[in-house]
């Protein structure tokens, strides 16, 4: 089981229910002035780790890189808002100025909460600068931006919005408190202007908007400043099982059939049914095939149109390769399995990438079945087009959905997928009765009954044709898996997006965000469990 930090990092919250957490750790009896302290204290310190002057012994593993230096001391451009985000960047000041930097700050609100103005007040009788104007931090090295946090709920508006424009504008490294002042708390969006972050240290509990699509411009490396809290409390406001949950590498790695168990066949290992590829799309099976292959399900299967039979059996010798009689254009018109073979042989079904809309026939046929079904690409675009909802009403069996935001506006045109992907998955998901999984930057995983899984992290070295291939193979191996062992098959897609992206951004360390082909990314899956399963 996990640790209440592990459990307290998994969560993400809206800033009610953050208020509420905050109201009962506050009527339990820690004062509000005390928990500042904390937590700008370790604000503070997790600064001054990253301008690469602080303490050496660093408790925390930040990806990130330090900030250039200057010649000391450094400049240091404090953003002070009126509430209590102002509130912990005035005693990161105060600290920062006892520390030995050169602190400047912008308070550009003259009607503060108390224990703000308590802070500006002893600021200033430390003869720390103050300022009402931005441009008097414009040669600073970097700014820490404490103007708002999780209490912004209207547009930002004159003279901020000016100020924010500007710094964003001078391009230096800023680093904000909670979330970058002008990003909406739950759906990330942009309230008029919001602060272009280098660094986003979000405060005890990850923040919902921080996890969209939308936010991604602005936070930058973001990451949690774990300040202690109960989770108990967490479950005493979001139920005992929180419904959104952040995928992390040991809710992963606990999802993963690992290690198997020692008596086991091939046939216990999950048996997996891929359709895909065209003879136009040749490519996309073979990506799939070998993204399978990674996820080491026990037995593959791989149904392509006869004429590109022989070029996947020379890249999956292990396969059973199914050849499949074609359309003129070259898609697949019908299945054409081995005798004493039907569709319920196998654990799941994966079916879509390169199949072209001429292969509409097969997708008819595999819905039509009874078994834990994958839908991706022209898979998704024909079930569209025979009408999302009451097609899928009437399967027995799980389905799973991975669109883009293309095919999620052809498969639900009735959903805004613009303001906040987490919902709309969420509203797919309860609409159609499946497991969706929506695709982008961020990726978001919803079930029908309302749990939604997300992916922290990811890399743009992503955005390449392919990608969603490799995805689709992995996926549907780890699905054969997770029916064959009974294990949670929702949660096995959400650990399949996460090991995905893991395999994007290691191969974009080592090769740069441009060498992520989806072949090599294949060749990645593998190193990415490895350097994490030690
Ligand atoms: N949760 C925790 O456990 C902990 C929380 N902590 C910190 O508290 C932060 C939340 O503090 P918060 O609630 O005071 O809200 P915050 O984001 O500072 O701003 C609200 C202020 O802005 C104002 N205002 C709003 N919109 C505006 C606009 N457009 N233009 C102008 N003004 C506007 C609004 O005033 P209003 O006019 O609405 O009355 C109000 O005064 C949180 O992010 C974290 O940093 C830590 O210290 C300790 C642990
Ligand atoms: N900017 C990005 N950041 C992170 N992941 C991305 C980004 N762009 C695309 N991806 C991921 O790459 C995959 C692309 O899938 P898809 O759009 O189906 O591409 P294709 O059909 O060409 O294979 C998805 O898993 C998606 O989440
Ligand atoms: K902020």
């Amino acid at each position: 089981m996990f640790n209440n930090r592990e459990l307290i990092s998994q969560v993400a919250v809206t800033a009610a229910q953050m208020r509420d957490i905050e109201a009962r750790i506050f009527a339990a009896g820690i004062p509000v002035a005390a928990l500042m302290e904390k937590v700008a204290g370790l604000i503070t310190r997790r600064v001054e780790e990253i301008l690469g002057q602080g303490d050496k012994v660093n408790n925390y593993s930040s990806p990130s890189p330090p900030l250039p230096l200057s010649p000391s001391p450094l400049r240091i451009g404090i953003l002070a808002g009126p509430g209590h985000n102002g509130g912990d960047a005035l005693v990161v000041a105060r600290e920062l100025y006892f520390r030995g930097y050169e602190v400047r700050v912008y308070c550009p609100i003259p009607k503060l909460k108390e224990l703000t103005s308590q802070h500006l007040q002893y600021v200033r009788s430390l003869d720390i600068a103050c300022y009402e104007s931005i441009q008097n931090l414009q040669d600073c090295d970097f700014l820490i931006d404490g103007l708002f946090g999780f209490g912004l709920e209207r547009d930002i508006t004159e003279p901020i919005a000016g100020a924010i424009h500007q710094l964003n504008q001078w391009n230096k490294p800023v680093i904000s408190i909670d979330v970058p002042s002008g990003l909406h708390t739950d759906t990330g969006e942009i309230l008029g202007v919001g602060v272009r972050a280098t660094y986003t240290l979000c405060l005890g509990l990850w923040k919902l908007g921080l996890l969209e699509d939308q936010a991604l411009e602005y936070i930058g490396e973001a990451e949690l400043i774990d300040f202690d809290i109960q989770y108990a409390d967490v479950q005493a406001v979001l139920g005992e099982y929180p419904k959104v949950k952040r995928i992390t590498t040991a809710s992963a790695l606990s999802t993963l059939p690992l290690p198997r168990q020692q008596v086991t066949h091939k046939y216990k290992e999950g048996n997996l049914l891929l359709v895909c590829g065209s003879r136009r799309y040749a490519g996309a099976a073979i990506l799939t095939g070998l993204a399978a292959r990674s996820s080491g399900v026990g037995l593959l299967s791989i149904a392509v149109p006869q004429s590109l039979a022989d070029t996947m059996i020379s890249h999956l010798p292990e396969a059973l390769i199914i050849r499949c009689p074609e359309t003129e254009s070259g898609a697949i018109s019908q299945l054409n399995l081995p005798a004493n073979t039907d569709l319920n042989k196998f654990d799941a079904i994966a079916c879509g990438p390169g199949i072209t809309l001429d292969a509409d026939s097969v997708v008819r046929e595999i819905l039509d079945s009874s078994k834990p079904l994958l839908l991706d690409a022209d898979g998704l675009n024909v079930l569209a087009s025979m009408g999302t909802l009451p097609t899928l009403q009437k399967r027995q069996a799980l389905t799973i959905l991975t669109p883009h935001a293309g095919e999620f506006k052809r498969l639900f045109p009735d959903i805004d997928v613009n303001q906040n992907k987490i919902l709309a998955a969420q509203e797919a998901a309860k609409q159609s009765g499946a497991v969706v999984l929506f695709k982008g930057s961020k990726t978001a995983i919803a079930n029908p009954q309302g749990w939604v899984w997300i992916i922290p992290q990811s890399t743009p070295a992503l955005a390449r044709g392919g990608s969603g291939d490799v995805l689709t193979g992995l996926l549907g191996g780890l699905i054969a898996q997770a029916v064959s062992r009974n294990l949670s098959v929702e949660k096995m897609v959400a650990t399949a997006a996460w090991w995905h992206g893991r395999a994007g951004i290691l191969a974009a360390q080592e090769r740069t965000q441009l060498g992520v082909d989806a072949l090599t990314l294949t060749r990645y899956l593998m190193p990415a469990l490895t350097s994490v399963n030690r």
